[in-house]
């Protein structure tokens, strides 16, 4: 028999139960990726997620054990690629789940959501649609689920909680393609801007490429996540850690404001090898010595980390259930009550108008008659009696779609 004295003697407090609760059933964000071609995506996720993950919508590799593959393409599929190879390959989306459990304390689901190509193609002009229709798609499956009776909105909700948009530096700042990208979506997803592989940048040219980023931000009036007045130490506790500002490389100290260093910018790295707390750190190696990607005084990765899977985690989907879904909602559900022509106040006479009110009195309390009508009163009645008509048309519509999605749930049940 099993010696439990020990729990006996020190029942969990309240926020040892949370913690265990927590753990248990763990966290979640979906992050969508965008940025052109080598821009440093796989790796950055690689550095993120401690695992080698690849984003390549053809290769599957000893690291994809975790993913599901959408749009992949079979082997049969190559030699009609190799035959259209001259058009442009359009744009289609790769998913990945990966599982982080290490280091946190509590386990993390991780959903990537990548558009490899993404503003490589020579004639960009669809791509931003393509992007711009899946995040719609997105918010338009959370809201069909939330109108139906039987809600299962586990599976349904595919909402990216934020976009790492990862802006290359170019001589001539940052692409248009980009701005407009940036532009389309910064209303549908919470937008965070990264300058990739900032080794490759002395520090004068990684704040002017840093203050033409804000710039182009700024004056193409595109929304980026709102930190507030979000502080940099505090994002850390995650690890923690505090800003080592006592460090003669130190460029941030507790204090500095998150939206003040905004855009990250980061330095990655597939290289590893196992620190002196058996931990596993990144490494960039050159001629003359080598870097470590974890290092605060490095680079700003290690904030980007902490703020994603740590600090704003839950602030991020908060955002993004709460504010973009319900902009994207209220507008949807305005422009349907307008098309389904429902009877606007405002366009009825001050007679009708009483008469439709005296009827809704008497349609909430339970003695409704409907004797001695006057026109009005009729005219009222009947635009009721059409819309109880049409609710009842659509509740045995979702009747009939429910025991349809049964049957096709479990068909062997069905076969006669
Ligand atoms: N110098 C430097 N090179 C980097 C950095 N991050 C990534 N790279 C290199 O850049 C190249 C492209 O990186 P990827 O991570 O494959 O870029 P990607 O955006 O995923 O590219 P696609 O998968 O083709 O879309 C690789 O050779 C990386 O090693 C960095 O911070 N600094």
């Amino acid at each position: 028999m099993k010696d439990n004295s020990a729990l006996e003697h020190h029942p969990p407090n309240r926020d040892e139960l949370r913690r265990r609760k927590g753990f248990k059933k763990g966290l979640q964000l979906s992050v969508l990726l965008l940025g052109e071609k080598g821009s440093g995506k796989s790796t950055f996720l690689n550095n993120l997620c401690g695992q080698d993950i690849s984003l390549s919508d053809k290769e599957d590799n000893e690291g994809a054990k975790n993913m599901t593959i959408e749009n992949e393409n079979t082997a049969e599929d190559l030699d009609s690629e190799y035959k259209t190879a001259h058009l442009s390959p359009g744009l289609k989306h790769v998913t990945r789940r990966v599982y982080l459990n290490d280091e946190l304390g509590v386990p993390v689901t991780l959903d990537i959501i990548s558009f490899p190509g993404c503003g490589d193609n020579v004639d960009n002009s669809q791509s931003s649609a393509v992007i711009k229709n899946y995040l719609d798609q997105q918010f338009e499956n959370v809201l069909k689920e939330e109108v139906r009776i039987k809600r299962n909105t586990k599976d349904t909700d595919g909402r990216p909680h934020v976009c790492l948009y990862f802006l290359k530096s170019t001589p001539r700042g940052v692409k248009k393609f980009d701005i407009e990208l940036m532009k389309t979506i910064c209303d549908k997803v919470n937008i965070i801007p990264i300058i990739p592989k900032a080794d490759g940048l002395t520090e004068a040219e990684l704040n002017l490429h840093k203050e033409v980023v804000r710039k182009e931000i700024l004056d193409n009036d595109i929304h980026v996540f709102d930190f507030k007045n979000d502080i940099l130490g505090e994002t850390l506790a995650l690890y923690d850690m505090d800003i080592d500002f006592s460090s003669a490389k130190s460029r941030y100290c507790h204090d500095t404001k998150v939206k003040d260093i905004l855009p990250f910018a980061i330095v990655c790295s597939n290289n590893f090898r196992t620190n002196a707390e058996n931990g596993i750190v990144h490494i960039r190696e050159y001629e003359w010595g080598s870097l470590v990607v974890e290092d605060q005084n490095t680079s700003d990765f290690i904030y980007l980390k902490a703020i994603l899977l740590g600090s704003h985690l839950q602030e991020l989907k908060d955002v993004t259930n709460n504010v973009l879904y319900e902009n994207y909602r209220a507008k949807v559900l305005t422009e349907k009550r307008t098309n389904y022509d429902i009877p606007n106040f405002s366009y009825v006479d001050e007679g009708s108008r009483e008469s439709i009110s005296n009827v809704s009195t008497r349609r909430n309390s339970s003695s409704r008659t409907l004797g001695n009508l006057d026109s009005n009163d009729e005219n009222a009645c009947q635009i009721y009696k059409e819309i109880d008509e049409k609710n009842r048309i659509i509740e045995d519509y979702q009747r009939k779609i429910d025991s349809l999605e049964k049957m096709l749930a479990s068909p062997n049940k069905n076969s006669v």
